[in-house]
């Protein structure tokens, strides 16, 4: 019988395969990219990578060839259709019915495959809107969820009981990490909808850039948020490929929460802007809170490196560079 508990089986073995055969599904993403180049950084040598026009995967059929013809040995699953709390609220369609396609097609090519291990990823949001805090992996399935994400969510949940159901019925090694709220290079700083931190760091850019005396920010201020640094992350998807092969997900987050004033106030001094900050309470706070408990992954043996100082810095950083300076 497979493993229900997650105590079993710390393989060691996917760090010794470094000519191993990975497909890193989404590897223009924010999340994505990360993985990329932590593989590269971590000698490994042969990632196959699809753009979406290449392959999309929301198309059973193609992902199924795919798979057939490339046969990776190791899938890490970071592609998805992903947004803040606007796109979230104004596409749920496409939020709960391409992650389904997304994810259904991949997890089940890549059994039928003979992929040794996949890596699934979901979000926080899967937690129900007033879960305990820090909220345990325990947590899930045990109150209703946040109005505002809950087609993203149902979708993801979906991933962890499908991962969960080939690991018990076909004994195959598919695990589940759920990120806190990300950020880092390569995020997505559409003005409306993006995560909050790269959607203020661009709107206090701009108010800066054109001497604006105010920067609107959505809701009350008030809800928390934990952030991490995306190469942390990256880091902890490598760390769980190697080190876990359990049944439950595993949370992955810094353990630092703030309030989105505070954030707001981070952003704006990163950023240099002099201004003021203008509320619009008509915008959804979303979930008051949701600091995750990490103590399972730090029990792992991982921990966070990235401060939210230096890593907001480092992003200001690479959006001057990358997407400022390729805009003039
Ligand atoms: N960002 C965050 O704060 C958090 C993210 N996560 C999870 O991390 C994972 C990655 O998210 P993130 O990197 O932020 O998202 P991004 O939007 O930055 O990247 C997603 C990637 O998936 C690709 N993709 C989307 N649809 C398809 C498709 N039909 N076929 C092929 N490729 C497709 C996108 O390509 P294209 O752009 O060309 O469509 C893009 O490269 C997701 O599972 C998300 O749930 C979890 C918690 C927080
Ligand atoms: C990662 C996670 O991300 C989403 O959940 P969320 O944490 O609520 O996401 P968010 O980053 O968009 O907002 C955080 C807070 O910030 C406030 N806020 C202020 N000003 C802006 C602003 O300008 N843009 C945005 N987006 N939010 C703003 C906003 O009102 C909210 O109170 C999920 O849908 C789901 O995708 C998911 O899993």
């Amino acid at each position: 019988m497979a493993d229900t508990t997650g105590s079993e089986m710390k393989s060691g073995s996917f760090m010794l395969e470094k000519s191993a055969k990975i497909f890193v599904a989404g590897h223009r993403g924010l999340v994505g990219s990360a993985i990329v180049r932590k593989l590269q950084d971590q000698g490994f040598t042969n990632l196959v990578l699809q753009t979406h026009s290449e392959l999309d995967l929301t198309s059973q059929s193609d992902v199924e060839s795919f798979f057939a013809t490339e046969k990776p040995v190791y899938v890490i699953l970071a592609a998805a259709k992903v947004g803040g709390i606007h796109a979230n609220n104004t596409y749920p369609a496409d939020f709960i019915g391409v992650n389904l396609q997304i994810q259904t097609n991949v997890i089940h090519s890549a059994y039928k495959h003979g992929v040794k291990k996949l890596l699934f990823l979901g979000s926080s949001c899967i937690y129900p809107k007033f879960a305990p805090q820090p909220i345990p992996e325990s947590a899930l399935l045990t109150g209703p969820l946040e109005p505002t994400n809950e087609w993203y969510a149902i979708a993801k949940i979906a991933g962890i009981k499908m991962c969960q159901a080939y690991r018990l019925q076909h004994q195959w090694d598919a695990i589940s990490g759920m990120p806190t709220n990300l950020y880092g290079q390569n995020d997505n700083f559409h003005p409306e909808n993006s995560h909050v931190l790269p959607a203020l760091m661009r709107r206090f850019h701009e108010a800066k850039a054109n001497n604006a005396d105010e920067v609107v920010v959505w809701g009350s201020g008030s809800p928390l948020r934990e952030f991490l640094h995306v190469d942390d992350l990256a880091d902890a998807c490598v760390f769980l490929m190697d080190q876990y092969s359990g049944f439950e997900h595993v949370n992955v987050g810094s353990g630092v929460e703030v309030t989105i004033k505070e954030l707001a106030e981070l952003v704006k001094e990163v950023v240099g802007f002099k201004g003021k900050l203008v509320w619009d309470t008509t915008k959804p706070d979303g979930t008051p809170r949701k600091l995750m408990d990490n103590s399972k992954l730090a029990s792992l043996g991982w921990t966070p490196k990235i401060s939210l100082k230096d890593g907001l810095s480092q992003t200001y950083e690479w959006y001057l560079e990358n997407v400022v300076q390729k805009k003039q």
